[in-house]
């Protein structure tokens, strides 16, 4: 990734991003300190008591942009993920100081300043790849006009075969950045069409992982891929793992760009208020890649 001027790294990046809809990197410039740092601070934030993490509940945070919790939509869920999460909506630097729980905030803080350099660069690649040859005002917020991390804990299970550390789903965001640490687990749908075929990602020292979301495929009018993906429960080991989530502003409209339609390519989605994308997929439980129809035409 150091040499992403480099077309060998830019072609490899689009292609990666319409085939499998996930890849991983290494020599991104992301200090392996920073990214061990924010281990550590997950690690620290689980290890609280009880009632020092549940500060952060639904019933008690101050604020919906921080929240700690358990499974994904227990509400709609038949059995829970064996997951537990702590959610950080950045805002700016001066709220996350004053909501963001003190043993994790900084760690976290310089983990999201040190990726965005990445994440414009990934965006770049694979925005000239679309025919955009310049992210200006609007297409930034489109793209990454909003970010949330999330600290993922997944403890040891006692009966793995009875559940999921997550359960198969695509994510809402553009593109997300995934930390995780060497115990494994993430397993990514292949792209034949045929049978249940699915790969797991290996965890590779100081790489990141990343996956195109909901909303890039959207934008992308398909061209890049939203890959459904899933944990697996772990009987002998508790595993972490922080992705960033990279998405538009609540309040744009997502749809196909100008710039991808303008071969006469028809447009397979509509124009959504992204705000009810996301209302849409945070209703329902865990369940594949249904999601991403309520925006088709
Ligand atoms: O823990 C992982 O490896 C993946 C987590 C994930 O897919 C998610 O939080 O959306
Ligand atoms: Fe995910």
């Amino acid at each position: 990734m150091s040499h992403w001027k480099n077309l060998r790294v830019a072609s490899a990046v689009c292609d990666a991003a319409e085939k499998w809809g996930f890849f991983q990197i290494v020599n991104h410039d992301v200090p392996i300190e920073v990214l061990d740092n924010v281990k550590d601070a997950t690690y620290r934030f689980f290890d609280l008591p009880a009632d020092q993490k549940n500060k952060y509940s639904k019933e008690n945070s101050a604020s919906n942009n921080v929240r700690f919790g358990t499974s994904f939509s227990p509400e709609a869920e038949k059995s829970l993920e064996w997951k537990d999460y702590l959610s950080l909506f950045f805002v700016s630097e001066e709220e996350a100081s004053m909501l963001w729980p003190p043993v994790c905030r900084e760690q976290v803080l310089d983990y999201i300043r040190r990726t965005e350099v990445v994440i414009k660069k990934l965006l770049q690649m694979l925005m000239e790849g679309l025919n955009v040859k310049e992210i200006d005002e609007t297409k930034r917020s489109l793209l990454m006009g909003s970010i949330r991390t999330n600290l993922n804990y997944y403890p040891i299970c006692p009966d793995p075969e009875l559940t999921v550390g997550v359960g198969r789903h695509s994510d809402v965001s553009t593109l997300t950045i995934l930390l995780q640490d060497e115990i494994g687990g993430l397993y990514v749908r292949g792209n034949q069409s045929d049978g249940d075929n699915w790969i797991h990602v290996p965890p590779i020292k100081g790489s990141l992982v990343i996956n195109v979301g909901d909303a890039l495929q959207i934008l992308s009018n398909s061209r890049y891929k939203s890959v459904e993906h899933r944990v697996i429960a772990n009987g002998t080991k508790n595993r972490i793992s922080v992705p960033i989530f990279v998405n538009p502003k609540p309040t744009d409209i997502i749809g196909p760009l100008v710039e991808v339609l303008q071969n006469g390519e028809k447009p397979i989605y509509k124009q959504v208020l992204y705000s009810d994308y996301v209302k849409h997929f945070f209703r329902k439980a865990h369940d594949g890649k249904k999601t991403v129809e309520f925006a088709e035409i």
